[in-house]
């Protein structure tokens, strides 16, 4: 059966079996732009951002929702952010450079990281970006001195740690204790942080504290560590600072909304995170006599990751009797490092054979295969022991939920070029970003 729930929008089965997005062909953009070819589906990127925009709007007015770069940004998706309202979270000089050549508004712009160079805090102050969100005493110290230089005063929130484990991936965890990220709660750094930048913002300093942000971890699949635990701890924790002079005007508990990468994952819907975060805003800020900061949120993966479907052609297929069947693609860990670096767990389908039960050509015969990838390495396998319809050498299989942390964290790994973005909707496609060639990964070399 199609598993449409990890599929774009708009993903169908036509009568011959064959996968579509966006009113495209699958086999056709394969043969269009080459393979892997990532694919975006536009209808599926703007539901997402407007579904965010309205579940956290009508719940909580003047919410603003930022979407987190680091899944995927390039100008063309900036372009579409901006359109929709959004504003940006980037974590370095160059997914701030993208924001610019977007023309994207600075101001919806947020700054994160927990070790910003002196060139990025100054590229970002020359700028005029919205708010940096400071992470280390370190930053603290060295911002105030770059706004000063620059005879401005910036915008900060400071990022803390609460302490909650939201049961992710141990590389995907950030709120915990140990963790590299923010000013930890429970060792009073927090506190400290928040005294240094209100002092900063007060006597001759260049900085305006604005408000808190932490972020969890990512995906996180339950609601409780939004609740109780994060929002409400963090908002106690604001309150005890409002005689020394905090006044919470912004407040963010991040991003890390779980998407289904698989048919039995089972997610909570926007609706359901934002209820959870916003009932619990608005409950704690009541009982403590805050009034209501301005929320922000912060998803990435769950915008653009179920707008993705990643397109390899089969070639060498290795069967070693009673052991495995490897069945090789033309990308792997250069591409989508997740399985690798994660154990991420991903369907795959064979996009000219679905077997569906709307395609009308009844079901094609299946077989236990593993899909390798091309690289070097033992470890390059994208999906281990699933289910395909015969494998042929030229077939073409799509691997959904793969727009987000797949081509942002492409390589050249083995010095092959990263695969082009394809953009589709109501039956067009257009190039987002080409195939890298082999002289652009010789660029840089001198
Ligand atoms: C500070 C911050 N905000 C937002 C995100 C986005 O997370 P996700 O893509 O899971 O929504 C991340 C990444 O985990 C992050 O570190
Ligand atoms: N890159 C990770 C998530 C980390 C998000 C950044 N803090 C992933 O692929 O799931």
């Amino acid at each position: 059966m199609f598993p449409q729930h990890v599929f774009p929008d708009t993903a169908e089965i036509d009568g011959q079996g064959r996968l579509v997005i966006g009113g495209c062909s699958a086999l056709d953009l394969a043969e269009e732009y080459g393979t892997p070819v990532y694919v975006l589906d536009e209808a599926t990127l703007r539901n997402r951002c407007r579904s965010y925009r309205a579940e956290f709007e009508q719940r909580c007015p003047g919410a603003q929702v930022l979407y987190a770069s680091k899944a995927y940004i390039n100008p063309a998706l900036a372009q579409i952010f901006n359109e929709e309202g959004l504003g940006l979270d980037v974590v370095s000089g160059g997914e701030l450079a993208v924001a610019i050549a977007a023309q994207f508004p600075l101001e919806k712009v947020y700054f994160h990281g927990n070790n910003k160079t002196s060139d990025e805090l100054a590229y970002a102050v020359d700028q005029g970006i919205g708010r940096i969100v400071v992470d280390s005493f370190h930053e603290l110290d060295l911002l105030n001195r770059i706004a000063g230089e620059a005879g401005k005063v910036q915008d900060i929130l400071i990022r803390v740690s609460p302490g909650i484990d939201p049961h992710t991936h141990a590389y995907t965890t950030t709120g915990i204790i140990d963790s590299k990220f923010g000013f930890s709660i429970q060792t009073g750094q927090a506190a400290e942080a928040i005294r240094q930048a209100l002092a900063l913002s007060r006597n001759g300093g260049n900085l305006t504290l604005k408000g808190l942000h932490f972020h969890l971890g990512s995906p996180i699949f339950e609601l409780e560590p939004y609740q109780a635990a994060a929002t409400d701890l963090v908002l106690r924790f604001a309150a005890g600072f409002r005689e020394e002079g905090l006044d919470l005007q912004e407040f963010s508990p991040g991003g890390g909304f779980a998407i289904a990468y698989t048919r039995d994952q089972e997610p909570p819907a926007i609706g359901e995170y934002a209820e959870t975060i916003v009932a619990t805003l608005k409950a704690t800020c009541g009982e403590l006599g805050l009034a209501i900061p301005t929320l922000l949120i912060e998803p990435g993966r769950s915008i653009v990751g179920p707008a993705g479907v990643a397109l390899y052609r089969i070639g060498a297929i290795k069967d070693i009797p009673g052991v495995r069947k490897y069945v090789s693609v033309d990308g792997g860990m250069g591409d989508n490092i997740r399985p690798a670096l994660y154990q991420a767990s991903y369907e795959v389908v064979s996009a000219g054979k679905v077997n569906s039960s709307t395609s009308g050509n009844g079901t094609y015969a299946e077989e236990k295969v593993t899909i390798a990838g091309k690289y070097c390495e033992s470890g390059d396998v994208l999906a281990s022991d699933i289910m395909l319809p015969t494998p042929e050498p030229g077939d073409i299989i799509a691997i959904p939920a793969a727009g987000a942390y797949c081509p942002s964290m492409a390589s050249n790994y083995n010095l092959n070029p990263r695969p082009p973005m394809v953009l589709v909707k109501d039956g067009k496609s257009r190039l987002i970003r080409r195939r890298e060639s082999y002289a652009d990964m010789m660029l840089c070399d001198v």
